[in-house]
């Protein structure tokens, strides 16, 4: 029995494999390893060439800072087994590309193994931070990297010290998982490009309808307000015809970072395609919205972009508002906010000096051939 099946199976076709990884366990064929074959499988100076290094930097020796290890309070209460199914370890930890599941099931083995009592994982770049269980006071902390590609570090804790012992097998078990780690940061990677608008780095349609749908969800069941603003720029075709397109792209990349600096955090801001932008607004109410919205409109009027010419060119936007009501979906939402932004539209076509966004009318009506939230 080769316990490459599950790792091959699982991860290829998401990620380039890992000869080297293969390799190493197809070295090692028994589906039940003792501890110390599980070690040598990761550590044993012969793998080193093959696996260009260890897979899992614990830097106790050269970096101590990394590593607090504290005195021990006394024996420890709680033996690891002596044995490990490696094919149930693979299975589990590769049973997901979600990195959230894979360190899961990674803390759960070692939690059955060693009893720690919580762990904290930090991604490299910009991965959210996870965690799991609770604080203590004995912590150890792992740099992973696999194949001198960065996996971010992992911390356990637990209320007794770590064993020489212990960190060995807990490094075998993480070289076991580097490679499932590896895949599961990829396929998090890759859905963030998938929700990431190129041009301005803001979320895409894609993002707004994933995150959309969530705090719809979670405002309708804790009955907290929801709102959203549409914002279209003001004779945006003109600035590119009179100023050419890489004006434009760098007006809606100045539009883009006025939003993000103008909102809370909290709030999210996608560039919907073209020149229009929508911002979502978990927990605020119409007013607060409608406030939000004069803000951003006041910021963009404070901003311009220089020609090579040396021309400025100002930024002016109309902006739409609707509050979330019962029974609303999100597409529909989108739609009373977008009829908003039509009110304003004419209302500015009419007198230039107009400034705030309109509030939504229910009789209000785009003309036929706008977009929809979901179309693409
Ligand atoms: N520079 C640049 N222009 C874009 C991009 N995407 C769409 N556009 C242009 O944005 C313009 C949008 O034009 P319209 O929808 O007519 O809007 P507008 O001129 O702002 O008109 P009003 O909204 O009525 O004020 C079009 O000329 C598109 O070609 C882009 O990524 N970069």
């Amino acid at each position: 029995m080769s316990v490459e099946v599950p790792v091959s199976c699982r991860i290829e076709g998401a990620s380039v494999s890992e000869p080297s990884f293969q390799a190493a366990i197809r070295r090692r064929p028994p589906q039940v390893l003792g501890w110390s074959q599980l070690a040598q499988t990761s550590l044993d100076p012969e793998y080193d060439s093959s696996f260009r290094g260890r897979h899992v930097s614990t830097n106790h020796q050269a970096d101590t800072s990394r590593l607090a290890l504290v005195a021990t309070a006394g024996p420890s209460r709680r033996q690891p087994p002596e044995t490990i199914d490696t094919v149930r370890f693979l299975q589990a930890v590769t049973a997901s590309l979600e990195l959230e599941e894979v360190l899961g099931a990674l803390n759960e083995f070692l939690h059955q193994a060693f009893g720690h009592g919580g762990w904290e994982y930090r991604g490299p770049s910009d991965e959210p931070r996870l965690a799991g269980g609770h604080s203590d006071r004995h912590r150890i902390e792992y740099t992973l990297t696999l194949n001198g590609q960065d996996l971010g570090a992992l911390k356990l804790m637990r209320g007794r010290r770590f064993s020489e012992d212990d960190q060995q097998r807990i490094e075998g078990l993480l070289a076991l998982a580097a490679p499932a780690i590896r895949n599961a940061l990829r396929f998090s990677h890759v859905n963030r490009q998938l929700e990431r608008d190129p041009l301005t780095g803001l979320g895409n349609r894609r993002a707004l309808t994933l995150q959309g749908e969530q705090w719809l969800a979670d405002s309708v069941r804790h009955h907290h307000s929801l709102s959203m603003l549409v914002l279209d720029l003001d004779s945006f075709k003109a600035v590119n015809d009179t100023h050419g397109h890489p004006v434009g792209d760098r007006i809606l990349c100045k539009v883009a970072e006025t939003l993000m600096t103008v909102t809370r955090t909290a709030d999210l801001c996608v560039r919907l395609g073209g020149d229009e932008f929508v911002v979502l607004l978990p927990e605020t109410g119409l007013d607060a919205a409608q406030d939000c919205a004069e803000r951003i409109r006041r910021a963009l009027a404070r901003q311009f972009v220089e020609t090579e010419s040396g021309r400025r060119v100002g930024i002016s936007v109309s902006i739409g508002a609707a509050t979330l009501r019962a029974d609303m979906s999100l597409d529909q939402l989108y739609q009373h906010a977008d009829a908003a932004l039509y009110v304003a539209k004419q209302a500015r076509e009419r007198d230039p000096a107009v400034t705030t966004q309109a509030k939504p009318r229910a009789a209000t009506q785009r003309p036929a051939g706008r977009p929809t939230m979901r179309k693409e």
